[in-house]
């Protein structure tokens, strides 16, 4: 009841919906990006990066875990998709409470280090060039910036 959805059909779609949540957001705000491998969750991280005016170009920091670009405010792109067990404690507090927009793919393998209030994106392939983007906002903050946004 509390969830919100769109299809969008082709990356550029994703891209543009991505764009206009970013100029939505604040600094401090966590959102925690979930999908299959191929999903979108990079691309569509590329929409949140142009919409918060990073101009560098963003891949997937699988293997560093952790990138941050600077915008209007510093977006830290995080994936704990090979996060090992004894990394398990990279000190993320500090991002989430910090300056700045933080962006967490596979965010559920860091459940217990999440903050409470958050807004959770899935994608889902629904079929080869379409996505479902369901958004589910955890806290006060993110209901009122989903049903803004979606009114
Ligand atoms: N509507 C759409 N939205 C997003 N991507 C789409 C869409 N339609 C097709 N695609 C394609 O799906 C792929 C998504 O790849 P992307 O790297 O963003 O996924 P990912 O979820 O980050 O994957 P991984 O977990 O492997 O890093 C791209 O090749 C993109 O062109």
């Amino acid at each position: 009841m509390n969830d919100f959805e769109i299809i969008c059909h082709g990356e550029e779609e994703t891209r543009e919906f991505a764009v206009k949540l970013a100029n939505k957001l604040a600094s401090g705000d966590v959102i925690a990006l979930e999908g299959d491998l191929g999903a979108g969750k990079t691309t569509f991280t590329k929409g949140l990066a142009s919409g918060l005016g990073i101009k560098r170009n963003v891949n997937s920091p699988t293997f560093t875990i952790i990138k941050e670009y600077q915008g209007r405010m510093p977006l830290y792109h995080m994936d704990v998709y090979r996060l090992a067990d004894e990394e398990e404690d990279l000190g993320f507090d500090e991002y989430f409470e910090g300056e700045g927009v933080t962006v967490i793919e596979w965010a559920h393998l860091i459940a217990e280090q999440l903050p409470e209030s958050l807004l959770t994106i899935f994608i889902y392939r629904h079929d080869s060039d379409s996505r479902k983007i369901v958004l589910k906002p955890a806290g006060e903050r993110y209901v009122k910036l989903c049903k803004e946004f979606f009114k």
